[in-house]
């Protein structure tokens, strides 16, 4: 199974050289962080950690990329490029990709001011991909709180983690045409004030890829997120489904108050994402580039 040592003498510099491409690239950018830490959810809720998030279309193969949940949203693939060049000069053919975006993560997550983890590793990466499966398993942001709870029962994690994993939405940033129906639809459960405030930069009509922050501290990973679903100032639908429908409210409320449990029960749950399904032994490959099935 995986292991926390898994490079200690294969490649004893991996986690140092990832560390630091990360705190560069967040340092030029800090919405990469949240962006990279999409990248593995998106990896690992389609068909489980194998980087198969980041092939490229093939003529064997329609990949991932181009699947909605991803398509003109995912950011990141350059980073894990240019990590994984850096890594294939010191260790050739030994760090795999999916294992980068794992630790990419978590390294994000803690320079932008969030908890630490255990990231095990050993997974390999996949020769395949597919687009279906990232259709159907990646969750809309017009989904129900009964609908997210299934799309995370299916990969086995409890309504509660469903909860915390949101709690990922802390930071980062969201596309108007991810959020427009909830501004100009008045079922919607939102303060007037911030729906007129998203409204400025989110028009009922045109504007589709103007940004908006996924919390109010967008740029620190903290539990801010939670104190604004409180407020029904939840940016996605989805978000919002978490309080006010009265069974996650609980949920929420204690994040709101205790970032330091959201922490720990965050970081639980990300170690428990990372195991999804991943290649081990012989399954699978170490791919050279992460873009490319070895090869071809
Ligand atoms: C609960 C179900 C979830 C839904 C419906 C959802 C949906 C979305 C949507 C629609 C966006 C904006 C995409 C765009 O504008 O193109 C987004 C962004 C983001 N999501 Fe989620 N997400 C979910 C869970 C998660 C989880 C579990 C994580 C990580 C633990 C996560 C991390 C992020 C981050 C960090 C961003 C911002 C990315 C950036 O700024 O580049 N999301 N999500
Ligand atoms: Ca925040």
């Amino acid at each position: 199974q995986l292991s926390t040592n898994f490079y200690s003498s294969s490649c004893p510099s991996a986690l140092s050289i990832i560390q630091g491409a990360i705190s560069s690239a967040i340092s030029s950018e800090p919405r990469m962080g949240a962006s990279l830490l999409r990248l593995h959810f998106h990896d690992c809720f389609v068909n489980g950690c194998d980087a198969s998030v980041l092939l490229d279309d093939t003529s064997n193969f329609k990949g991932e990329k181009t699947a909605g949940p991803n398509s003109n949203s995912l950011r990141g693939y350059e980073v894990i490029d240019s990590i994984k060049t850096q890594l294939e000069k010191q260790c050739p053919g030994v760090v795999s990709c999916a294992d980068i975006l794992a630790v990419a993560a978590r390294d994000s997550v803690v320079a932008l001011g969030g908890t630490r983890w255990n990231v095990p590793l050993g997974r390999r990466d996949a020769t395949t991909a597919s687009f279906d499966a990232a259709e159907s398993n990646l969750p809309s942001p017009f989904l129900d709180l009964a609908a997210l709870i299934s799309a995370f029962s299916n990969k086995g994690f409890t309504a509660q983690e469903m909860v915390v994993l949101s709690g990922g939405h802390t930071i980062g940033q969201a596309r108007c045409l991810t959020f427009r129906t909830r501004l100009y639809d008045n079922t919607e459960s939102i303060d007037s004030a911030f729906a007129s405030s998203l409204k400025q930069n989110c028009p009922s009509s045109g504007g589709d890829d103007n940004l908006s922050p996924l919390d109010e501290s967008a740029g620190t990973f903290d539990n801010t997120y939670f104190k604004n679903l409180v407020g029904k100032k939840g940016v996605l639908h989805s978000d919002q489904q978490l309080f006010g429908n009265g069974s996650t409210d609980s949920i929420v409320n204690s994040y709101s108050l205790d970032s330091g449990k959201f922490f720990t029960d965050f970081g639980k749950a990300m170690t428990k994402m990372g195991n999804l399904s991943p290649l081990t032994g012989s399954n699978g490959e170490i791919r050279t580039n992460c873009r490319k099935i070895n090869g071809s």
